[in-house]
């Protein structure tokens, strides 16, 4: 055994980035996975996408449901306002312990709580365990499979409330079609999508975004 492409993104991030300079750890991610190791971050291209509708949120608070690395918990982090949180929920332990580094490395830990273990054990948790009413800003960015049962879940335990604005990534490659059709058909959402780039590639991918009306 030897390092692990998380590891070796976290190598990257220390040797290339400044310490409390989220900008420089997201540019040398995209470097990185662009130029030495391709990696399932959100990148840059659909980043600025995530970027542009976040800032018209500027969400107090904010789920992320996949962290993997910490890049788009960065990106996401480094634009909300003092006094907001991010809760970010990732299955995998190897890749939360990777991230956790990488979201300090960047200097945004007091915006983020970084939770380990699977979706759907823990969004009926969010209310007793972090003292959410609502959130604001939700980014799927875990499974494709599980963003329709999540989405739902969301509703039933009532952490979304009228204009929260879901984004979902990856709705075209690899694809999210039941998320999709429950999201574009319910009365409930009104749906958008913004067409991109598969992460530091040629192929098409794109970001949906449902703002949930209530
Ligand atoms: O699973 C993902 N979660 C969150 N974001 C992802 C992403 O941005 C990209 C990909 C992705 C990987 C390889 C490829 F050729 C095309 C797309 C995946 C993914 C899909 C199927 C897999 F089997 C394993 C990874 C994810
Ligand atoms: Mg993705």
């Amino acid at each position: 055994t030897g390092t692990s492409r998380p590891q070796r993104m976290l190598k990257a991030v220390q040797k290339n980035a400044t310490k409390g300079d989220p900008q420089s750890v997201i540019s040398a991610i995209d470097y990185y996975c662009r130029h030495k190791e391709w990696a399932m971050n959100v990148g840059d291209d659909k980043g600025l996408i995530l970027d542009s509708v976040l800032m018209e949120v500027n969400p107090s608070t904010v789920l992320e449901l996949g962290t993997y690395c910490g890049y788009s918990t960065v990106r996401i982090a480094r634009l909300m306002s003092p006094g907001s949180k991010l809760i970010t929920v990732e299955f995998n332990p190897a890749f939360a312990e990777v991230a956790r580094q990488i979201i300090a490395y960047a200097g945004l830990q007091d915006k983020v709580t970084l939770v380990e273990g699977s979706s759907g054990d823990l969004i009926p948790k969010m209310k007793e365990r972090f003292g959410i009413k609502y959130f604001d800003f939700v980014f799927l960015d875990h499974w494709k499979d599980s963003y329709a049962p999540d989405t739902k879940l969301l509703e039933d335990c009532g952490l979304l409330k009228k204009g929260t604005v879901l984004l979902a990534d990856n709705v075209i490659c690899p694809g999210a079609p039941e998320y999709l059709k429950y999201v574009r058909n319910s009365p409930r959402y009104e749906s958008r999508y913004y067409k991109s780039n598969l992460e530091y590639t040629k192929a098409e991918d794109g970001l949906e975004k449902s703002v949930f009306l209530g």
